[in-house]
Parts: structure tokens; sequence; C-alpha cells
């Protein structure tokens, strides 16, 4: 069986090996328009097999974060591809994550507008970091003529993407914003045709795979998902159907992969879903050396996810193949902030 360090055709990739950088946000990004600092970040990383950009947003309208990037803007393109550029020359791979946060959103980022979800049903609790600390408001229910122009922002951040030079494209289905709150039937109570049976709540993400797939090819595009159901307030009455029948869906399309954040528990439904996919499977969360090269070698799944050990370790393939200690990552500087804990994190040679 191959090994974390040995190569891996994932769809139209080449990836040389098998760790990927997870998708990260880190809110870097003043004016949702991406910088030289998040260049240098993404270069520092461009010997994992693959990088997974942070969650990017499709529309003004799918923001949920300060300082998030989006893809929408003629402007954002342009600075993307400065990134692409960067990280090509150091031969780097990198795709881009298409995000849109609906109802975790909040009036303070659309101008005043109710946040749009499937159905208007708040999210129990708060944000726990980068926003004013009040509840999550009620969002309104997209009307059914609405969600074509969902797909549509999402094909255009696919389209997008593609002018800005990446490799692919990772549609954010996961975490509890809006294609997950389709998805999971505690937040999607529609009764049209994207409501109701699982069928119809994946619609949504296949309608936007589809033309995901009509701009990239099947061979460049992934999906992420989280079946545990357990962010934002998420919740699904028969998870193993609900995923079961989107990895079969995605499988079909033949995309490049499914990116899964499951850990390790005993009731995962990774080797199911990776089973009903049929395609390739990155695996995500709390993964070590060892825990990566087992999942790897009993072909549970194909590649592994790095979040925390990538931002602290812009080394960590290398550091992983001898063996070195890793870096700590400084949770007080995740999101937000400048080169602290962002690109100043040593890298074997300078160690
Ligand atoms: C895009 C995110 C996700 O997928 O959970 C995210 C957003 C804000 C903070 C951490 C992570």
């Amino acid at each position: 069986m191959p090994g974390l360090f040995d190569p891996l055709q994932l769809g139209d990739l080449y990836l040389p090996n098998r760790i990927v950088m997870a998708p990260l946000t880190r809110c870097r990004a003043p004016g949702r328009v991406p910088n030289a600092l998040m260049r240098d970040y993404y270069v520092q990383r461009s010997t994992a097999g693959l990088i997974l950009t942070e969650a990017t947003s499709v529309t003004p309208q799918g923001v949920g974060y300060p300082d998030t990037p989006g893809i929408w803007s003629d402007e954002q393109v342009k600075a993307w591809s400065e990134i692409t550029r960067a990280v090509h020359a150091a031969t780097g791979r990198i795709v881009l994550q298409l995000w849109h946060v609906g109802r975790i959103s909040d009036p303070s980022y659309l101008d005043g507008a109710l946040p749009v979800a499937p159905s208007a049903i708040a999210a129990k609790g708060h944000v726990s970091l980068l926003r004013p600390q009040r509840p999550f408001v009620t969002p309104r229910a997209l009307e059914t003529e609405e969600i074509a122009e969902v797909v549509a922002q999402f094909q255009r951040g696919a389209a997008n993407a593609l002018a800005a030079g990446f490799d692919g494209v990772e549609i954010h289905a996961a975490n509890g914003y809006l294609i997950d709150q389709f998805l999971q039937d505690s937040t999607n109570r529609r009764t049209d045709a994207y409501g109701g049976p699982i069928e119809n709540r994946a619609r949504l993400l296949l309608e936007i795979a589809d033309a995901c797939i009509e701009v990239w090819g099947a061979g460049r595009v992934g999906v992420h998902l989280a079946p545990r159901a357990d962010s934002h307030d998420m919740g699904d009455s028969d998870r193993a159907a609900t995923f079961g029948y989107v990895a079969r869906e995605l499988g079909e399309r033949e995309i490049a992969f499914i990116c899964a954040r499951e850990s390790l528990g005993d009731n995962r439904l990774g080797p199911q879903l990776k089973a009903a996919f049929g395609g390739a499977w990155i695996a995500n969360e709390g993964f070590t050396r060892e825990s990566a090269e087992q999942v790897i070698d009993t072909g549970e799944a194909d590649a592994v996810a790095f979040g925390k050990a990538f931002i602290a370790n812009p080394d960590l393939v290398q550091r992983l193949a001898k063996g070195t200690a890793l870096n700590a990552p400084d949770p007080s500087t995740f999101y937000g902030g400048d080169t602290k804990g962002y690109t100043d994190y040593p890298e074997l040679a300078a160690a």
C-alpha cells in the first residue's frame, strides 16, 4: 500500500505527496481582497501535496466573518492570481474553496439585510470567535426562484477561480454553512424541490457541483463535507443515508475528491462514504503522522489534510518526513493580525 510521501493522482491533479493543507480561515484579507502577506503564507506551504485555500466567498451576501477573502470581483481575481502565480513558481498546487455561509452571516455584514438560508431557522448560540458576541439572527428562507442565482454565484466563483490561475476548486458543503444547511433536515424544512427527501435536500449541492464541473471538468472539482454534523447547531435524522446519497451522486460525477472533516472516532462514516463515493478520499481533522499513515495504509483514505500543523509548520512535509519536532501553533494568532503567527513560524532550514 502507498504511504504518506508517495504521489497521488487526484482526478486531474498530480500530488507529489499525500499531505494536504486543509482549508484554514485566517482573516487577513482586509476589504476581502487577498494580498502579498497571504501570498507569502501560501508560498511558504507550497511543498504540501495540495493546498486547499481558506474558505472564499462567492458573493457579498455569503460572508460571515471579518477580513475573509472573496472571489466575486475582478480586483479579487487579480489579487488571487498573484498568489497562484507565486505558488506555481514554487512548484506548488493550489485549489480554491468556494464558500457561502448562509444563516451564519449577520446583518452587520449584509448592509442590514437578513442572512439567507433554506429555512427561517436560526442557529442556536453565537459565533464563538471573531464577531460581536450576539446570538445568530433568524435568516430569511430563500425563495425557490432565488436558488438558481445561488448556483450562478458559485459558477461565477468557479469561473473566476479559473481566471485567477487556480488548479481547481473545492465546494464548501460542510460545517453548517449554506450548502450543509440545505443538506441536513434539522435546518432544511422546505416543501419545494429543494427540501424534504434526501434527493431534494442534496439538489443544491449537486446543481452547484454540475455548474462547477461545466467550468472545470470533473477532474478538478472537489467537495468538502462534515458528516459528523457537529458545527453551528447542525443535525440530520439519518446522517448515513444523507451523506451516503451525496457520496454516491458525487461518485457518479467522478469528481476529483471528497475531503471529509471527520476524525477517527468509532462511529465515523468515512469508510462507508468512501466506498459509496468510489473516488479519492481526503481525511481531515486531528491526524498525526502515525494516524495519517495508518488510514492511508489501510485504504481508509488516499490523502490526509492537516490544519493547525500547517499553520505552525510551513515545512510540515519535510518535518513529517524527517520525524522532526513540530512547532506548536499559537491559537491567539489564528484569526486576524499580521505576520505574527502567520508567516513567522521557523522553518527547518532556519531552525
Ligand atoms: C470556514 C470555516 C470553517 O469551514 O469552519 C471557518 C470560519 C471561521 C473560523 C474558523 C473556520
